[in-house]
């Protein structure tokens, strides 16, 4: 059993401190890609046959995933090198668990498996640690429930719906067209994987895009989906009773991750690093865009495709950054980035405006309020607006850094991460309260952290 796997249920905080040290230089790899690696198992677990994947990333979220395809009949296994084994039931066999699937902090894992599940004759309950029994399930309740799917979720404020809920899938489920309300890959993929199961064409409207690692994926294993551009949107069908075939997959490294690096490099004075194997689709590349408007220097070397997705090398060196106002529209193409970006613009000459994140306040935390207190707590000046930040930077110089009261993450990997990386650009350093839920999405980041240090 990896030793991801283990850390899930560990209840002792993890505090540590960030400090200033020297320059990062040198070349590293990050971990493959979290949307990428969820899908790999899911498309895997369905298939007929073994589909073997390379470059998985292994972090808590990804397992939780495998965790549940295995409750639910395939056979999952891994070997010495790191190379994974996926025996799938087939679409249309997945049989009933007979546990609840445990979901830990993983949004990914929970809404695309309530879609696959909604078409399948089966019944399922899912639960989830105190920061996933949070989030809103309605939008993939709502579409699902169409397609003649049963639920029984817990009342959240507001009327939300949240975990635990217990879910009793049609069959045969009813192919529906939907018009995402929200700009969401997870909703736009749990339809398409319930489609996947559901007699005729299912059809999903996407006015705003987001990630398609779906589309791109389905369509390897063999799916019968087609994406056509109308009236500016992307209108994506998939014909259902589908039978996918196993695949060979090596996973591109995680952009999202990288992107902690990649900031870490720009803002510490004398920084020169290489990060090999970085996923660039477009729909996640938004970050490295804004930061180079803001100044950066970010050098795309070796592009090429690696398991259907283009990735580079990214070669990043320390720069002055100045601050902008980013164009609300890149939001979905770096929509986990924006907690990273802020420190990025704590560090700018100037002021950075962003607007139209309200997403961000329904991820593992709400992760504008939370952005906006750790980084007031470390001296940096930001006004929280309803759908955005305002952060007024340093214009390089060092951060004063925390000195009273840890910095709270609130089982939130990616603000314990920006928050590491304010540290290194800080005079007193920043105490992050718990480190643990790093381990969800990048298990190594702070051996590779350190590792630079040296
Ligand atoms: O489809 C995916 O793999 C993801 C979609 C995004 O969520 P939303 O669909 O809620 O925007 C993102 O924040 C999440 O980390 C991964
Ligand atoms: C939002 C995230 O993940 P999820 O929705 O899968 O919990 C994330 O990784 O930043």
């Amino acid at each position: 059993m990896p030793a991801a796997e283990s850390l899930l249920h560990d209840p002792a905080m993890r505090p540590r401190r960030f400090v200033a040290g020297g320059p990062l230089r040198g070349t590293i790899k990050v971990p493959g890609d979290k949307s990428i690696s969820h899908r790999a198992v899911m498309f895997g677990a369905l298939a007929v046959g073994e589909t073997r994947v390379t470059g998985l990333l292994e972090g808590e979220d990804v397992m939780a995933t495998a965790d549940a395809m295995r409750a639910m009949g395939a056979t999952i296994r891994r070997d010495d090198n790191g190379t994974w084994y996926i025996n799938g039931v087939g679409v249309g066999g997945l049989l009933q668990p007979d546990r609840a699937l445990e979901m830990g902090n993983s949004g990914t894992s929970t809404r695309l498996l309530m879609g696959l599940i909604a078409s399948h004759g089966i019944t399922a309950t899912f639960t989830g640690d105190a920061s996933l029994s949070k989030r809103p399930m309605g939008r993939v309740i709502d579409p699902l429930a169409q397609m003649g799917t049963a639920f029984t979720a817990t009342p959240g404020p507001n009327g939300s719906q949240t975990l635990p809920l217990m879910i009793r899938g049609a069959a045969p489920a009813v192919p529906i067209t939907y018009r995402l309300p929200v700009a969401s890959a997870q909703v736009k993929s749990a339809i398409l994987l319930a489609g996947l199961n559901t007699p005729g064409v299912t059809t999903v409207i996407e006015p705003i895009p987001t990630r398609d690692h779906s589309e791109r994926m389905l369509t390897g294993f063999g799916a019968d989906l087609t994406v056509e551009e109308q009236d500016g949107e992307r209108v994506i069908r998939i014909r259902g009773e589908a039978e996918l075939k196993p695949q060979t997959i090596e996973v591109p490294g995680d952009p999202s991750s990288a992107a902690f690096f990649i900031v870490a490099a720009l803002i510490v004075p004398g920084s020169d690093l290489v990060i090999e194997n970085v996923g660039l689709n477009p729909t996640r590349a938004g970050l490295v865009e804004v930061l180079r408007a803001m100044g950066g220097r970010i050098e795309e070397i070796n592009p090429r495709i690696v398991g259907g997705e283009p990735v580079a090398d990214l070669r990043v060196c320390h720069s002055p950054l100045h601050g902008i106002t980013v164009d609300p529209a890149v939001a979905p193409s770096m929509i986990d980035e924006f907690p990273v970006l802020f420190v990025a613009a704590a560090l700018a000459e100037g002021r950075t405006v962003t607007a139209g994140l309200d997403e961000l306040r329904v991820k593992e935390s709400d992760r504008l309020a939370v952005m906006a207190t750790a980084l007031s707590s470390i001296g940096v000046a930001v006004e929280e607006r309803e759908d955005g930040l305002v952060i007024h930077g340093s214009g390089g110089a060092r951060l004063p850094g925390g000195t009273g009261t840890a910095v709270a993450t609130h089982l939130d990997h990616r603000i314990a991460m920006s928050m590491a990386v304010a540290g290194l650009a800080s005079d007193a350093g920043v105490e992050v309260d718990d480190t643990r839920p790093i381990a969800t999405s990048f298990p190594n980041f702070e051996a590779l952290l350190d590792g630079l240090a040296q």
